[in-house]
């Protein structure tokens, strides 16, 4: 099934979604069976793949390596063209909607065309809002726009509330790669109130609190990437709970 189609179905039956990003500066395909492995041990159920920049080039060859190697869904999740490759389900097809850099307005996308026309891949419009967050963080280096003021939450629902009368199909809240604070509780809530389309949360959780409160107030969908960069333990604080591990559990407390 298609991978949007089969999102939106979770998310009516109430499953919230978990997204691991693998950031291509950050991963070498040599490291992957182990980190797949916790990956797959987790409640993850989508993978991203994508960085704001891609310095060698290793997009291709990691999404072919995912690919062999898990049963997860792999979304590209791009911050330029080059990101583009055949070897995933579906692209985020995104617009920064919340910066007036025409560039991460409709320039990339225009100049995606020419690798999408053949391509199978699924193409997801996504509207992509990056919220200021205590640091400056890759995105809005690279973009050169500023991220929007977390106090301003009515111009962060109207802009949100733009992006899907405009057609987008997801809404994507970006606090940025290791945000000091993660999106609030307040920005969530407010948004989310307002949406039909899926809301996804990124950027800063480092929790399972942090998850479960995001999940609590309405993101359907949370991405994390460096809170599993940084700690492959992490992992194992969101585990799936299955009756062998209650078993190992109960056996080593
Ligand atoms: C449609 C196509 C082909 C491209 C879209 C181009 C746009 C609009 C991108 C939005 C802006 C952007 C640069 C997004 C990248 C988002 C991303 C994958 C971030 C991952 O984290 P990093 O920002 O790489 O964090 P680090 O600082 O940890 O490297
Ligand atoms: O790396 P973290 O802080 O988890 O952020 C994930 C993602 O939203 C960045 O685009
Ligand atoms: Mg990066």
């Amino acid at each position: 099934m298609l991978v949007l189609k089969s999102l939106l179905k979770q998310i009516i039956s109430g499953q919230k979604l978990l997204t691991v990003l693998i950031d291509p500066d950050k991963m070498e395909v040599e490291q992957l069976p182990t980190f797949l492995h916790h990956v797959h041990q987790s409640v993850a159920t989508h993978i991203f793949l994508g960085g704001s920049t891609d310095e060698a080039s290793k997009t291709d060859s990691l999404a072919k390596a995912i690919k062999a190697q898990s049963h997860l869904p792999l979304v590209l999740f791009p911050g330029d063209v080059s990101q583009l490759t055949s070897h995933a389900d579906a692209l985020l097809f995104l617009s920064l909607i919340s910066g007036d850099n025409a560039e991460y307005l409709i320039k990339k996308q225009v100049a995606a065309v020419s690798k999408l026309r053949d391509s199978q891949l699924e193409v997801i419009p996504t509207g992509y809002l990056l919220i200021e967050n205590g640091k400056i963080t890759t995105v809005e280096r690279v973009t050169g726009t500023k991220p929007m003021s977390r106090k301003n939450i009515q111009l962060i629902v109207d802009t949100a509330k733009a992006g899907e009368l405009l057609g987008m199909k997801l809404i994507y809240l970006e606090a940025g790669s290791g945000a000091a604070h993660p999106i609030s509780a307040e920005i969530i809530k407010a948004v989310k109130s307002e949406l039909k389309v899926p809301l996804i949360i990124g950027g800063g959780i480092k929790s399972k609190a942090q998850l479960d409160a995001a999940y609590s107030v309405g993101a359907d969908i949370v991405v994390i990437g460096t809170a599993f960069e940084e700690n492959l333990k992490f992992f194992n604080e969101i585990k799936k709970v299955t009756s062998s591990s209650i078993t190992h559990e109960i056996i080593n407390p």
